[in-house]
């Protein structure tokens, strides 16, 4: 998950994308981007880092025009300390593109050996949204029918591209001259919604809480399949540009990815969680007596809604025992474990008194890799906690994420192979409870609070192992691994890079 964001308006756009990418910082914390165009052309500024280290007085002057997208990696193709990799991407024909992801390709490899031999392009990274913006531009240069290009056109290339990628993919693109496209996979894994302005801006972002938050009103989520292309005189023009396409939107963005304020496919994500630890509650009862819990703590910052539900209907006193440092950011989309595990000691420090000799329940949104249980717990018993308890809102992780989530290895994951026994000894607590995977597909069904779109089911891949594109081979997944295997690796030399500067 990386957050993207586009507009088309009467004004200059530079502030608008700056402000929208800081309301989706938490989607990506490794490297910001922004372009936008004037006159044909187009400036870029991009870099490692977050966006308020990125973007400086001078870079944002340097970003004219009335029309632009931007970008906050979370890389999960590529190399995490490239800048290169750093989107936007540009080619320059035809007519000259730039494009924004979010997702991961499932046969990015393939398709760069068929750009070489077959359409005759370059790719000069490992980024799998270089090889995207490639194939975009190799279906239009085929299916631009003289000048000026119209909509039709760019919906034939959109789909071409469904045709040729996979796996998952919101996209937003700027062509020189003539507008700015958006589309979506034909499974929608990723989010993508649209909304305008006062003065009649269209924008495109990977969540609402990015509208919200730079006064567009929330329109509607685009559709799967759908292709969005909005010219320079803000003129709207949209078309499915997929044979087959069936909502089944990841359900990871609802359990930890998005931030609560903001409302995807209809679901409104501080509901699903609150509905997360409802149905958590009633596992808990069946594990742990709620007598025997003095007091129930959320490991900030994601698990508060789901703790609080949850604390709600134990009957149990619910307390900040945990105090988040703000400056530091989000240890789950830090690059390599070294960093993350450091970064979990810096960013949460215990209230002694909460601790101590009280039973305590621990409420997390999920345990993927462990990383935050496994400290948190021992800090909890530092503090002088008699008996701590850990409750997880999501399932047990299992599979690996092939769809834009950084966990590609099934050896990564604590809960891999292992019984709940298992992993309850290596996190260290003295009970564990674990959302089922049926529950929390319920809970979050039920959060819906407009009725977007015909939700036909979630990617939950990383939950139950099934891959809603049903494509993905062991071949598949050990080849996406590899070269993420090597940014682990180097993970410890530059572990200095990824941390957020302190300053900020
Ligand atoms: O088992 P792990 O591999 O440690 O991953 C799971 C943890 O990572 C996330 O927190 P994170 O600090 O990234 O973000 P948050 O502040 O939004 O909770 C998530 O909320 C869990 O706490
Ligand atoms: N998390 C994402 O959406 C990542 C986009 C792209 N795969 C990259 O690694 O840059
Ligand atoms: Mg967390």
């Amino acid at each position: 998950m990386c957050g993207i964001v586009g507009v088309v308006s009467s004004a200059p756009v530079n502030q608008l994308i700056y402000d929208a990418l800081l309301l989706l910082q938490h989607r990506g914390q490794d490297a910001a981007g922004i372009v936008t165009q004037l006159d044909r052309k187009f400036f870029m500024h991009k870099a490692k880092g977050m966006v308020r280290d990125v973007f400086r007085t001078r870079n944002m002057r340097s970003l004219p025009g009335n029309c632009g997208l931007g970008q906050v990696r979370y890389p999960t193709a590529g190399n995490a300390f490239s800048e290169e990799e750093a989107q936007p991407f540009y080619v320059n024909a035809p007519f000259g593109l730039v494009l924004v992801h979010n997702g991961n390709l499932t046969n990015a490899h393939a398709l760069k050996a068929e750009l070489f031999s077959n359409d005759h392009r370059h790719i000069n990274t490992e980024s799998d949204s270089e090889v995207l913006l490639n194939v975009l531009a190799h279906e239009l240069e085929k299916t631009t029918r003289g000048l000026p290009l119209k909509p039709m056109d760019v919906f034939e290339a959109v789909r071409g591209v469904n045709r040729r990628v996979k796996g998952s993919y919101a996209v937003i693109a700027l062509i020189a001259g003539h507008g700015l496209v958006a589309f979506r996979d034909p499974h929608g894994i990723r989010p993508l919604c649209m909304g305008r302005g006062e003065d009649g801006s269209i924008m495109l972002a990977s969540e609402s809480v990015a509208l919200d938050g730079t006064a567009h009103q929330f329109e509607r989520d685009v559709a799967p399949g759908e292709a969005i292309f909005v010219d320079l005189e803000g003129q709207m023009h949209t078309q499915y540009c997929s044979e087959k396409s069936q909502l089944s939107p990841c359900i990871f963005e609802y359990v930890y990815l998005a931030r609560p304020d903001s409302t995807m496919d209809g679901i409104s994500v501080y509901q699903a969680r609150l509905n997360l630890g409802e149905t958590l509650a009633k596992r808990v009862i069946s594990t742990v007596p709620p007598s025997d819990i003095d007091v129930v703590i959320p490991i900030p910052e994601s698990s508060r809604p789901s703790a609080t539900q949850l604390a709600h209907l134990l009957g149990i006193p619910y307390r900040e025992g945990f105090v988040k440092n703000r400056y530091v950011g989000r240890t789950f989309i830090m690059p390599g474990q070294a960093v993350r595990k450091k970064s979990v000691r810096q960013k949460l420090n215990t209230i002694v008194s909460e601790f101590k000799g009280r039973n305590v329940l621990l409420v997390d949104d999920s345990i993927v890799r462990g990383t935050t249980s496994r400290e948190i717990v021992q800090m909890a018993r530092d503090a002088g906690a008699r008996k701590v308890y850990m409750a997880s809102a999501a399932p047990p992780v299992r599979y690996p994420n092939v769809y834009g989530i950084d966990m590609p290895t099934k050896e990564e994951l604590v809960a891999h192979g292992r019984s709940i026994e298992e992993i309850r000894q290596i996190i260290g607590c003295d009970a564990l409870i674990y959302q089922d995977v049926d529950a929390m597909k319920t809970a979050v069904a039920q959060a819906r609070v407009n009725a977007a779109g015909a939700l036909s089911d979630f990617d939950a891949s990383c939950f139950d192992g099934i891959y809603v594109t049903g494509d993905i081979s062991a071949n598949d997944i050990s080849r996406l691994n590899e070269t993420r295997l090597q940014v682990e690796e180097g993970d410890d030399d530059n572990s200095r890079l990824a941390l957020p500067n302190a300053s900020v």
